[in-house]
This record gives structure tokens, C-alpha cells and sequence, in this order.
């Protein structure tokens, strides 16, 4: 697939990063370490490609859409200010997962040490974000990318009153099969979003249907075998957890899913589900973030 970006680099950044652009003229930032490698949209703030020591973690749709025309299927959706259909507190019916994942975002810094490369991205409150949601905000999204990956979403009040937010680092990972995926540390309380129940799970997650829980005990360490790498995800700030996959009739009803993608991807998401969200009082901040690593 990122063979398949056909991307042309348009200049260098750091001297492991460029900026690349694809055949649509939308931009790219490329990171080329010889230890790990990134590829982080600017449409969406939207981490695309992530991979160290030669094995990519993330999964991308091969009928992903990379034209900036709807949000991008795979990597690191950003999900905000809110999480799923939009809540009655913002008015029904408006894009689902908010509008971060639609918006392009700027290059706010790029650094890199003998370790890590740092990329900075930023958002803020426009008129499209205004007609949405009528609040002042700036949004930073700070990426550290090593031999571990870690995303912090920070949320800035720069309005006069407090606002509500929610939302998910949307992560989908790429796995070997279904029956491989084995997830440790999502605590036993869920909402069943297929269902609309609130069953309790006993014994360990197996993934053999389709799947759309709000785990909402969850730890702040979960342990994701994909079988392809045990890796550790430690969520920072996240109420809750969400695991999905659409499985075969739900990722054939979406045209930027590849049929046969759901067989090779699970979404392990960091998110703040509750439904009263957080508030956020002027010139304060919130952070909802991840570390993703290799287990021991
Ligand atoms: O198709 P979208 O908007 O990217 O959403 C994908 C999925 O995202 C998950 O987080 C939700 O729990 C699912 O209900 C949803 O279907």
C-alpha cells in the first residue's frame, strides 16, 4: 500500500524527514529512519504508516481515499470534539467523529534526536469548524517516533467560556488473522454498540464476529497480540476503549474497505466516550494520548 501512495518528495525537513506530496496534491510528512519509518497526512492530521525494525503496526485500507475528500480508512483517524454520531449537545446529525480528521492541519514543528523524530502539528477554531461546532479551540497533535510511538492529542480553550469534548485516537492495527488477535487489560464492562447492551465479558476477548464495544473500565496498559507483534498500548487520559471490526458483510457496505481488509485489522482506539465528555475551561488544556510499544 504506501508503495501504492506514489509520493514525490518536495523537500527536506530533518535529515530522516521530507515533505512529500501524492498524485492529488495532498501533503505528506515523511519520516525514513533506518530503524522506523512514518507517514503522517496533513488531511486530518492523520498518521497513515508507522513501522520500526522492518514491520508495519498500522493497517491502511487498500481502497483508502487519499484525496482529502472524506476521511482516510486505516493509520490514526482522529476522532474530535466528539466521539461516534454527534451528541445532542452539539445537535444531531453532523459528521460522525467530528471534523479533525477532515480538516488540514499545519506543520507546527519537526525535530529529531539520535533517538526519536518529533513532528508537532497544530489546529485551530476556522470558519468550517465555527459552523460545526461554535467554539475557539486549538488543537496540537505531537507525534514522538522511535522504536516506540507516542501521540498526544492536547485540547486548548482559547474561547471565553467552557466547552465539552470527546473523542478517540482511532488506531487500527494491522494483524495476521482474526482468530490471532488477542487483547489483554479491556476489563470485563462494555457497551455492546451492535446490541445496544451492556453485557459483561467473562472470559478473553475473542474476535470471530463483528465487533463494536465501548470498553469502559478499561486499564491504562493493554496488551495487543495481532500475531504479527505483542505490543503494549498505554493510553494517556482515555476513559474508555474501543474495539472494532466491521467483519466481511459491514467492510463490503464501505467503499474505501477493501474486502478482504477486515481479515487483517483490529482497532484497539483511546477514547473519551462518557457521555458527559470533558470540560475544558478557557485558556486550559486536555490531553487524550498513547504510547504504543513493543512488550518485553
Ligand atoms: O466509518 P467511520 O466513521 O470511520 O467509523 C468507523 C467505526 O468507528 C468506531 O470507533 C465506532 O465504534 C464504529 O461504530 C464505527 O463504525
Amino acid at each position: 500500500m504506501i508503495e501504492q501512495l506514489k509520493l514525490t518528495a518536495l523537500q527536506p525537513l530533518t535529515t530522516h524527514t521530507k515533505l512529500a506530496r501524492n498524485e492529488t496534491d495532498q501533503r505528506f510528512i515523511v519520516v525514513d529512519h533506518p530503524d522506523y519509518q512514518a507517514i503522517l497526512a496533513l488531511y486530518g492530521g492523520h498518521l497513515i504508516h508507522y513501522s520500526n525494525h522492518g514491520s508495519p503496526l498500522l493497517w491502511l485500507s487498500q481502497s483508502a481515499l487519499l484525496d482529502g475528500s472524506r476521511p482516510i480508512r486505516g493509520g490514526v483517524p482522529l476522532c474530535w470534539p466528539w466521539f461516534g454520531p454527534s451528541p445532542e449537545r452539539v445537535g444531531l446529525g453532523k459528521p460522525q467523529h467530528g471534523f479533525a480528521r477532515t480538516q488540514l492541519w499545519t506543520l507546527d514543528g519537526i525535530s529529531e534526536t539520535a533517538e526519536s523524530t518529533f513532528v508537532h502539528l497544530c489546529l485551530s477554531d476556522n470558519a468550517a469548524s465555527q459552523a460545526l461546532w461554535p467554539h475557539a479551540f486549538e488543537l496540537e497533535l505531537t507525534l514522538e517516533i522511535g522504536s516506540e510511538l507516542t501521540m498526544l492529542l492536547t485540547t486548548r480553550n482559547t474561547g471565553a467560556s467552557p466547552f465539552v469534548y470527546s473523542g478517540a485516537l482511532h488506531t487500527y492495527f494491522q494483524s495476521q488473522a482474526p482468530e490471532a488477535v488477542q487483547i489483554q487489560g479491556l476489563g470485563n464492562t462494555y457497551l455492546d454498540q451492535l446490541q445496544q447492551k451492556r453485557p459483561t465479558q467473562e472470559a478473553s476477548f475473542v474476535l470471530d464476529k463483528p465487533v463494536d464495544r465501548i470498553y469502559t473500565e478499561p486499564d491504562s496498559r493493554i496488551e495487543l497480540d495481532t500475531g504479527l507483534a505483542r505490543l503494549q498500548l498505554l493510553n494517556h487520559q482515555a476513559d474508555s476503549v474501543v474495539v472494532w471490526n466491521p467483519w466481511q458483510a459491514g467492510a463490503a457496505a464501505m467503499a474505501d474497505f477493501d474486502d478482504q481488509g477486515w481479515q487483517t485489522m483490529i482497532c484497539v482506539e483511546s477514547a473519551i466516550t462518557a457521555p458527559d465528555g470533558i470540560q475544558v475551561e478557557p485558556d486550559e488544556e486536555h490531553s487524550l494520548g498513547f504510547t504504543l510499544r513493543r512488550a518485553p
